[in-house]
């Protein structure tokens, strides 16, 4: 957490935290001075007393605003380091739906800011109440203060007593606020089934003895809050009184100045409000603590992935020799042999499940074999590891960003007006950069674009970047047959090298691909 922030702004917070949490016990003070200055009868020490006061709590005041300013940077620290941390983290690699990540930095994120940055301020503040109050009030007399403690514990402690009790009946009702739910569901979409049956009755039997236990149960949740509220008001409001009498009779009885006893008073309450105050902060600490360690525990990305270099590969062919590959225990693919000359088209059909997809995740070595070897082959016969950036994507789901055409297709990178031109031409897509212009903003997910232009800019994307080795999965299967004619035609007629998964190419096309293969029963069947 510390990399978060920096030294300076914490220690000065924590501080001003200190200096924040002398205003209760101040306030509590100076309450206890305006008796203590009516008891003097000291017209000057009023003048005196009352413009320090005014004083102290100016400064007070002033010193929160500088406290609020100080915690808003450290939470701006927080806020700015962990956000640009977690950009280059594993966190976005992380296996799990997008939707949780999106939860994570902002819903979890602020409960952090909420439950830990901020709440640790705001301990400090209840400690530092609590000490002083009870040291003001124990200076002030001893045995008052236990007497005012101990009414005040009670009349705080009573509603947690009944708040178990209130939490059982609340959950009684919401058990049986559920089979009622349940009852009425079932009943009005059987309805018909039940008249045919003439089961009515039985139903009636049944769902009125479900509202009757709703209603019994609402009802005994409502009592019990009553019966919480009465209790807290007997104790809070009714014995609240005793200890004021029990500390007016010692006033009266001059074992302790009117002053003393408004500070004993005043204070108890605040020594017990700070106790569960800290008891409050403790309990949400410890609700970020698993958050915390979640975000302890995110690493950033080796220094190998944050690099800008452009990956181009020259290569003879890709093989793959013998490769066999399982998810845990289950085979789905065995012996597999292949090779992809560069420049070649393959086909790879194959029913549903039967491992398409992870084929080509092999060859793009995103997961390794169990068995065998995929070598990519560099023109001098050097045989390599292919890496996930030799390839170009094309998948049923496009990878479009809600940015400009340009930046779709260059992802940041500088690359001249002419070289983005030249990759727009080759795949096709000229007409829509004639429509829209380079810097048209695409809407998210692409929404403003056709399916064909989404897979355009995609291939373009690839050409732009030299990936001429293209793997496409399903990279069509939404279009129209029209449109994935148009783009298969091209694709087919470029130097490119491609593997693409696709079931439905038409006959005229199929003869185009260089080689098709099949995937069935873990076996990768050459088509002749
Ligand atoms: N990450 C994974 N963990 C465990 N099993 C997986 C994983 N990914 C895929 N599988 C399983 O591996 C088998 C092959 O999946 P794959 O996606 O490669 O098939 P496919 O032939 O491409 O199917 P489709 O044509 O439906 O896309 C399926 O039974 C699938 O449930």
């Amino acid at each position: 957490m510390k990399k978060y922030f920096d030294n300076k702004s914490i220690i000065l917070c924590f501080l001003l935290t200190l200096i924040v949490g002398l205003a209760t016990p101040f306030n509590t003070w100076s309450y206890s001075q305006i008796f203590a200055m009516v008891e003097a009868g000291d017209k000057r020490r009023v003048v005196l007393e009352v413009c320090l006061i005014v004083l102290i709590i100016f400064l007070l005041t002033v010193a929160r605003y500088f406290y609020e300013r100080t915690l808003n940077r450290n939470i701006y620290l927080f806020n700015k380091n962990v956000r640009s941390d977690l950009l280059s983290s594993d966190f976005v690699k992380q296996q799990g739906p997008v939707s949780d990540k999106l939860s994570f930095v902002t819903n979890d994120l602020e409960l952090v800011e909420n439950n830990y940055v901020k709440e640790v301020f705001n301990l400090i503040t209840s400690i530092v109440n609590l000490l002083l109050c009870l040291a003001m009030a124990i200076n002030a007399n001893f045995i008052l203060t236990l007497v005012f403690m101990l009414f005040s514990v009670i009349s705080a402690i009573a509603p947690k007593i009944m708040a178990k009790r209130v939490m059982e009946s609340s959950k009684a009702w919401s058990a049986s606020v559920g089979k009622y739910t349940g009852f009425m569901s079932d009943y009005l979409k059987h309805i018909d089934l039940i008249l045919d049956y003439n089961a009515m009755p039985f139903f009636l039997l049944k769902g009125k003895k479900a509202i009757t236990e709703t209603a019994e149960a609402k009802q005994k949740r409502e009592n019990t809050i009553a019966m919480s509220n009465l209790l807290a008001g007997i104790l809070a409001y009714t014995l609240s009184f005793l200890p004021i009498g029990i500390g007016i009779l010692f006033v009266l009885d001059k074992r302790l100045p009117l002053s003393s006893f408004i500070m004993v008073q005043y204070s108890s309450s605040w020594i017990v409000n700070s106790i569960l105050a800290i008891n409050r902060s403790m309990t949400t600490i410890n609700s970020a603590k698993p958050l915390l360690t979640k975000l302890t525990n995110i690493k950033e990305l080796p220094q190998s992935t944050l690099s800008d270099e452009m990956t181009t590969i020259d290569f003879k062919d890709l093989q793959l020799n013998g490769v066999t590959f399982g998810y845990q225990d289950k085979t789905i693919i065995q012996n597999a042999s292949l090779t992809v000359n560069r420049g070649d088209k393959i086909l790879l059909t194959g029913r549903s499940g039967q491992g398409k997809s992870t084929l080509l995740r092999l060859m793009a070595n995103i997961i390794q074999p169990n068995k065998g070897t995929v070598e990519l082959v560099e023109p001098n016969g050097k045989a390599v590891s292919p890496q996930p950036d030799y390839f170009g994507e094309v998948n049923q789901d496009s990878n479009i960003f809600h940015d400009t055409l340009r930046f779709n297709l260059t992802l940041g990178r500088d690359f001249s007006d002419q070289e983005i031109e030249h990759a727009i031409q080759e795949a096709g897509l000229t007409p829509l950069m004639q429509k829209i212009g380079l810097d048209a903003v695409i809407q998210e997910d692409g929404t403003n674009l056709s399916g064909g232009e989404k897979k355009r800019i995609e291939i373009a994307r690839a050409l732009l970047y030299n990936r001429n080795f293209l793997l496409i999965d399903e990279g069509t299967a939404s279009l129209d047959p029209q449109t994935a004619h148009e783009i298969h035609e091209m694709i087919l007629s470029s130097n490119l090298t491609v593997v693409e998964i696709d079931h439905h190419i038409p006959e005229d096309l199929q003869s185009k691909f260089t080689h098709a293969y099949k995937l069935e029963d873990k076996q990768l069947i050459p088509i002749s």
